[in-house]
């Protein structure tokens, strides 16, 4: 097959330009100047017409974006697609089914992985969203399956909704296939108890996911003889979801899915993954099952429209009328610097999309994100288009299964206009053409960001995507330097299978699933498995027959527990669930982590689901649940509440980097694993529209713990003793340093600043707060971000410094650019910027002295 060149290098705009294209060309569509006022600001037009992306540009930079909100536009061209006829291997029956199908010709890359896959060759496909992944499976599968009547395959997708969306795709082509034997069937949580008896016995193709996997169908591989002695194919779709400490597990549940096929049911199945792009998709493919060898099918050849890429940043605000500069110039100039809120200006933007007829998906970073754009875009659209304000909704986890599979449905169908969702919308679920992208915020990674940008213009219209930035330094940092962005590269998706605390708990399943033998098993868990069997035996977990030779070398589940899989979760997944309950219709409005339950509903609590407010009336602790009432209210509430974290000694979760050696910036900064507990002790109400607290109230409710893992590192004495010399609160200063340092933890490693907590002070708790700067992973178990913080330590506390003494604000509190964090517990009251820059510049100079000391030490006992 002869390869064509094709160009699709980005072609970087200027706004400049844009303004002379604006004139060059015809006056915007849509010419309706009067606009919609909200709290006397003009927020968006009246008008309705359709607009295409790039006239939607013109648009709005005529209106909504006038004060200069446009930091930058970028347009990625269209490329054709590179197509190549369906192989002559492939049956004129799946041909005919395809061409049922309206595919009638491959792209290059499909036609190359099946070919690869139907000669045995495990591959992974790393292309672009929307670029017929799926078929590079479901060809060389349904192919083979037609063929031999014994053939199975096994789909493993990340999520439910995933697999119901793959289930709808098989069904149809193996309508079109006309092949009544061949069913297919999910065997997942939600699979009826008397169904799956059924599935286990009839199915071809199975489609499932790594818990299932883990729980179920690994610890009765006996029930699944059928499908595992005949397993010709193994899909991971969305293999880059496996990563952390999720990517850790679901590795050792595949390595313990090989072992079993190969030892038990001779089957060697080939592996087809596919995965989103990243650095390293074929080192991640490999480690997430231990294969020897697998193809890497990454050169994309699916035609793609043009893409216009916007950098939005909020205007500063204005401060109208009779402003006294001469009074107090210091604080109007801090206000000055200050944008107006990032939450707004996607509403509006998300308004003008759906109002021009531009199917929209606005992503938040969290669920309350979600609720909030949603209420102030309806309040939009209740003045420009009322008949829109139930085009919109939102899509989030928390809400019943039910209602996310009629919001997918309906979004398809084009009931729905637009949806303001997490990143539960970025994985690949068929929600029909999206023509924008809105992101409040950078998602974490620049992977992510593409990810998210490419659920629009998945067909061939051009598409358009608007990032909104924060006031926080990375999103500024962006928006200043564009191609920081752009060039920046793709992430690396990391897994460490060789985890030993992992690694141990996977053990137990193996054991029990089949003896295990360290001649045999090495292959499938690596080097660590010797050491880690041993420890096992140490603590009485495995046991063999001395008596005989084979006997001897296999080694069985003696432990306490009957099915070890089950104390096992493989991500950080609550059981423990409050649901919120609608009094008047009985409904369920959601069900909420026990985690997060209390920030969200007790009694008092002014509660949003699709934008609707609710007054919650009652919780129910020993039921768990919130009822509530429908209520519009002129006011919100926030909780009142402070985080303890203890630090756990020894016993690390993962193993600690001796950053003494390494290329970092050294420190004593050490990982461990912590206790983290939160304590509500009331809540505030706040007017809607002053932002004005006017009441608040007591709680009394129990507090939650979770273990996770926390890189701290020890404030010398005389940094202490420096910042109360110069008057300033020590506490004050402790807590911006260590919002400093949350802020630019995302410039070095993957992850948001929401993963990472710290200790923060609390005006009203004046308990002595321990003299560290900590940072604890939030996530109930920990994802593995304590570690990778300790590792750089020494690189994050001269980032911190840098970004709070060169940042320009006046304010002793600091500003969202440097000490503010919108992940504070206690909402940023307690800050001395000041103060964070002494202590910051004494931990460095402590560092710094404590290992030149130590390098003097070895030079003068002769060690180098
Ligand atoms: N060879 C082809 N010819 C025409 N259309 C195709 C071809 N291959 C795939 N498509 C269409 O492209 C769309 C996207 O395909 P698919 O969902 O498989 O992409 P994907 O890469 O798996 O996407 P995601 O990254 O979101 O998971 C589908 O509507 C599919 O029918």
């Amino acid at each position: 097959m002869k390869q064509r060149q094709r160009t699709n290098m980005p072609l970087e705009i200027s706004v400049e330009e844009l303004i002379s294209i604006k004139q060059q060309t015809s006056r915007s569509k849509c010419c309706n100047t009067k606009g919609v006022k909200i709290n006397g600001h003009r927020v968006g037009c009246l008008g309705m017409e359709a607009l295409e992306p790039v006239e939607m540009i013109e648009h709005l930079k005529e209106g909504l974006g006038k004060q200069g909100q446009i930091a930058h536009v970028k347009k990625f061209e269209a490329k054709e697609g590179f197509y190549v006829e369906i192989p002559e291997n492939i049956s004129k029956e799946v041909k005919e089914a395809l061409g049922q199908l309206s595919i009638t010709r491959l792209y290059y890359h499909q036609a190359e992985a099946i070919q690869l896959v139907l000669s045995g060759k495990s591959v992974v496909v790393a292309t672009s969203t929307s670029s017929g992944k799926s078929l590079c499976y479901n060809i060389p599968v349904v192919e083979t399956l037609s063929k031999s009547s014994m053939a199975c395959a096994l789909y493993v997708f990340p999520t439910k909704a995933l697999s119901q969306d793959q289930l709808r795709t098989l069904l149809k082509l193996k309508e079109a296939l006309n092949i009544p034997d061949l069913n297919i069937g999910i065997y997942d949580g939600d699979t009826p108890k008397e169904d799956r008896a059924w599935i286990r016995d009839n199915a071809r193709i199975i489609i499932t996911n790594p818990d299932m996997l883990h729980v179920s169908i690994l610890p009765h591989h006996s029930q699944f003889q059928h499908i595992l002695s005949n397993l010709r194919f193994i899909v991971i779709d969305e293999a880059h979801i496996y990563k952390g400490a999720f990517g850790c597990h679901t590795s050792l549940v595949l390595r313990r899915l090989r072992r079993i096929c190969s030892t038990v049911y001779g089957s060697n199945p080939t592996f087809i993954f596919c995965t989103a792009t990243s650095a390293n998709p074929r080192e991640h493919a490999m480690e997430l099952t231990n294969l020897d060898n697998l193809e890497l099918i990454q050169k994309d050849w699916s035609p793609c429209s043009p893409k216009y890429f916007l950098l939005w940043n909020p205007p500063l605000r204005s401060i109208g009328g009779s402003m006294n500069l001469g009074k107090d110039e210091k604080i109007v100039k801090a206000v000055l610097n200050r944008r107006t809120s990032p939450i707004m200006e996607v509403s509006y933007l998300f308004a003008e999309m759906v109002q021009h007829g531009l199917k929209c998906i606005a992503f938040c970073k969290t669920r309350k994100l979600c609720e909030l754009v949603l209420s102030y875009t309806r309040d939009v659209l209740k003045e420009a288009s009322k008949h829109l304000v139930d085009a919109i909704a939102v899509y989030r986890a928390g809400y019943i299964a039910e209602d996310r599979r009629k919001i997918e449905s309906d979004l398809f169908d084009g009931k729905l206009r637009g949806v303001a969702a997490t990143s539960a919308l970025e994985l690949g679920i068929d929600v029909g053409h999206i023509d924008a992208t809105l992101h409040l915020g950078f998602p974490g990674t620049v992977a992510s960001l593409w990810q998210q940008a490419g659920r629009s213009g998945r067909r061939a219209k051009p598409s358009l995507a608007i990032y909104v930035a924060f006031e926080g330094p990375l999103d500024q940092y962006f928006m200043k330097f564009p191609n920081k962005l752009f060039g920046r590269p793709i992430e690396h998706c990391q897994v460490d299978s060789r985890n030993p605390k992992v690694l141990e708990q996977h053990l137990t399943c193996a054991a029990k699933e089949l003896p295990l033998c360290l001649q045999y098993d090495e292959k499938y868990f690596s080097f660590g498995l010797q050491q880690a069997m041993s420890a096992l035996r140490n603590l009485g977990h495995l046991g063999n027959n001395p008596s005989g030779d084979l006997s001897k070398s296999m080694w069985s589940y003696i432990g306490p527990e009957k099915n070890p899989s089950h104390g096992i979760s493989l991500r950080a997944i609550e059981n423990e669930k409050y649901i919120v309950l609608d009094k008047s219709t009985n409904k369920v409005l959601e069900e909420i982590e026990e985690s997060r339950a209390f920030f969200q509903v007790y009694e008092g609590a002014v509660y949003l689901n699709q934008g609707i407010t609710y007054l919650v009336d009652e919780l129910q602790l020993s039921t768990k649940t919130a009822l509530c009432h429908k209520a519009d209210l002129k006011y919100y509430t926030k909780t009142r509440d402070y985080t303890d974290i203890h630090v756990v000694g020894g016993d690390l979760a993962y193993p600690l980097v001796n950053n003494f050696e390494s290329e970092h910036v050294k420190s004593r900064a050490q990982a461990n694993n912590c206790n983290v507990t939160t304590s509500w002790f009331g809540f505030y109400k706040i007017w809607k529209a002053s932002n004005q607290i006017f009441d608040s109230v007591g709680l009394s409710l129990p507090s939650y713990s979770y273990d996770s893992q926390a890189a701290w590192i020890r404030v010398p004495e005389s940094a202490k003793k420096a910042v109360e010399a110069q008057d300033l609160v020590f506490r004050y200063g402790l807590h911006a340093a260590s919002h400093a340092l949350v802020n630019v933890a995302p410039l070095y490693i993957t992850c948001n600043g929401s993963d990472l907590g710290t200790e923060c002070a609390n005006p009203h708790d004046k308990r002595v707060i321990p003299e560290r700067i900590l940072l604890y992973d939030r996530h109930p178990g920990g994802i593995g971000l304590a570690w990778q913080v300790q590792a750089l330590f020494g690189e994050l506390l001269i980032a911190a410094l840098e970004l709070v003494s060169t940042c320009s604000c006046v304010a002793p509190t600091g500003c969202p650019n440097c000490v503010q964090t919108p992940a504070c517990d206690e909402y940023n009251e307690v800050l001395n910027k000041e103060a964070a820059i002494i202590i910051l510049k004494g931990i460095i100079e402590a560092e710094k002295c404590y290992f030149e000391q130590r390098n003097d030490g070895h030079e003068n006992s002769g060690q180098v």
